[in-house]
């Protein structure tokens, strides 16, 4: 998009493209970092946690908790009814009241209502009007702007742009704020975003991002990061001095240089080559999941997503990144539900029964799964409940119950129990057939995950000859694909349910040279240390958290010729490679591939050797 001036009140309708319909806001998977103002949590992997901030990412919010970490994987949309939502920050009052009719009651809000005003030294007060230059964007999809030397991150903005904003909330090294309005046009790429309540829902933090510019903003983010966290040299174009990803410093907290200023790298190193992001030629309708949180409004339920920054939920039904399985799903398990009766978690007063519908659906094999999380065992006309599903769900092979009564953000409580059909569900990668459980973790965008796991198996270099540890290695997925060229594959991961799917996963394809372990990787890696096993390649595909301390230890203990590092979290990355460089290992490229367009999420594959290879 060209630069011209000119002063463009932002509209406070719904977008275009989707009249009557809107986004919802993305369930979540995984532990991540805590949210915006909220107790909610986002992440990547197990365990399940709710969504509380709705941006879909898991990182903290500038103000609140101060962890800066990324978004988190797994997000449910649904949809919404979308009509005529209002953009916050744009229309206010009014177009926030329409959204309002249309959330639950009651909830905990996680908006810090009671913000600080003012701050001595800090040259901006909390409701102030204020113009400012956009110089970054956060991978929250906020715009980074200065005033005084003062940092603002601000939602709706983009980098290159000029804009009055209203400052929402202040801390002493940076505030929040909105765009009210837009001065000055950038050469960012704004676009209109499609869905309708992308501004309430904040699930797609980078839907007003021209698609292509996404993909560059991605590999900027993880050039930044390298440079900033993990001091490593980068080579390539687009190296981000004049327009930074994410202000962030070394500690994963929001940091308050938003421009890469070039830090002083090491010389003596081959720089680290940063491929052009992968993208998709169709990045909308890509989720082969959804997790749905449910509450209610004037006595009926309602499910949707968690309004951006509170827990108030919003009723909808369409998502423009989920599969329409998946929609369909969720429609009928809410009408469902209503037609019995079953009453909706209330999380404020912790009373109700159903908490979340969480729903997959497997493209190749066309199958779908329902889990109900409920606040208790007992469901009131379960098979009622399961009869109606079972006629409503075309596809439909697996019925199951997840039990989680803890006042928590997590999705997922420890019982699980099938309700009616099958335990999992099958999908199929690159030819490899994969059983999917109701807590495993399982990529939600298959179509990339195929070029992700490629990646992998390209920077593993096997020959057929190499023994090779997949460390996170959930249900076997990427074990399973290094087995077809690998000697032996030792497979650990920390949910049980993971490896009897993954243990069955390599039965059903046929696959005899993996074995796979229960627990923590960093506890199990050190016993097949001392069990004589002596891995030539390690892949690690860890959570948002990045690997622990203990394994990288481990692993330079190791000493494989090669190691790939598959991560969702540019910023632990780049502290882990820091670890590994220190500990005689070069990266040596990166290739950064979109697996959650739209969102602030940014998934990567790393090639690193060892230094005398
Ligand atoms: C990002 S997922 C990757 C899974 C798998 N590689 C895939 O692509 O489907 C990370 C996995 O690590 C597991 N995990 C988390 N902490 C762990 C730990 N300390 N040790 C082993 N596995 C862990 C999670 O349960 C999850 O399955």
């Amino acid at each position: 998009m060209s630069g011209g001036r000119g002063r463009h009140r932002r509209p406070g309708t719904a977008g275009p493209g989707l009249t009557g319909s809107g986004t919802a806001r993305p369930g979540a998977t995984g532990a991540g970092t805590a949210r915006p103002g909220a107790t909610g949590a986002v992440g990547s992997s197990a365990p399940e946690v709710l969504r509380s901030g709705g941006t879909g990412a898991g990182t903290a919010r500038p103000g609140v908790t101060g962890a800066v970490g990324s978004s988190a994987p797994e997000v449910l949309r649904s949809g919404g009814t979308g009509a005529g939502t209002a953009r916050p920050g744009v229309t206010g009052a009014a177009g926030r009241q329409r959204s309002k009719g249309s959330r639950e009651k009651g909830s905990r809000s996680g908006r810090d209502r009671s913000a600080t005003s003012s701050i001595v030294g800090v040259p901006v007060q909390a409701g102030q009007r204020i113009e400012c230059d956009i110089v970054g964007l956060t991978h929250e999809g906020e715009g980074v702007g200065r005033v005084e030397g003062y940092t603002l991150f601000v939602r709706g903005a983009l980098p290159g742009e000029r804009v009055q904003a209203e400052v929402l909330s202040i801390g002493k090294s940076f505030g929040r704020a909105r765009m009210t309005e837009l001065l000055e046009r950038g050469t960012g790429g704004r676009v209109e975003p499609p869905c309708s309540l992308f501004d309430v829902c904040g699930g797609c933090q980078l839907q007003h991002l021209d698609y292509r510019e996404q993909l560059k903003w991605k590999r900027q983010h993880v050039v930044d990061n390298l440079r900033r966290i993990g001091k490593l040299a980068v080579a390539g174009e687009e190296d981000g001095r004049e327009r930074s990803s994410v202000p962030q410093s070394g500690d994963g907290k929001p940091g308050v240089e938003m421009v890469s200023s070039g830090p002083e790298l090491p010389s003596d190193r081959p720089a680290v080559i940063v491929h052009p992001t992968i993208g998709m030629d169709e990045p909308w309708r890509y989720r082969n999941k959804a997790q749905v949180p449910i509450g209610s409004r004037e006595g009926g339920l309602i499910g949707g997503f968690f309004e951006m920054g509170s827990h108030d939920i919003v009723e909808t039904d369409v998502c423009l990144i989920q599969q329409q399985e998946n929609e369909e799903t969720v429609r009928a398990v809410k009408e469902a539900a209503r037609m019995l009766g079953v009453s909706a978690y209330n999380r404020a007063a912790g009373r109700g029964l159903l908490r979340h519908v969480v729903v997959r659906h497997a493209r190749t094999t066309g199958q779908r799964m329902v889990v109900l999380v409920t606040n208790g065992r007992d469901i009131p006309h379960a098979q009622e409940l399961v009869a109606l599903i079972r006629e409503k769900v075309p596809g439909i092979a697996s019925i199951c119950q997840n039990v989680q009564t803890a006042e928590t953000p997590v999705v997922f409580g420890e019982e699980t129990r099938t309700l009616w059909g099958e335990e999992a569900i099958f999908d199929e990668i690159d030819g490899i057939r994969f059983a999917i459980s109701p807590r495993s973790f399982f990529q939600v965008n298959p179509e990339q995950t195929v070029r992700l796991y490629g990646q992998a198996v390209e920077y593993a270099a096997l020959t057929g000859k190499e023994t090779v540890i997949d460390a996170y290695c959930g249900i076997g997925t990427i074990s399973l694909f290094l087995a077809r060229h690998a000697d032996r594959v030792f497979g650990v991961e920390i949910v049980p349910e993971a490896i009897e799917d993954a243990r069955r996963n390599a039965e059903i394809n046929g696959i005899e040279n993996v074995e796979f372990a229960v627990g923590p990787a960093e506890v199990v890696m050190p016993r097949w240390q001392a069990s004589g096993v002596t891995p030539d390649v390690i892949v690690v595909d860890p959570p948002r958290k990045g690997c622990d301390p203990a394994l990288i230890a481990t692993m330079v203990e190791l000493k494989p010729t090669r190691i790939v590092y598959v991560s969702c979290n540019p910023s632990t990355l780049a502290r882990d490679l820091r670890l590994l460089e220190d500990g005689g290992y070069r990266t040596v490229e990166a290739q950064p591939v979109d697996m959650f367009p739209h969102t602030g999420h940014v998934e990567c594959v790393i090639g690193i050797c060892r230094d005398d290879t």
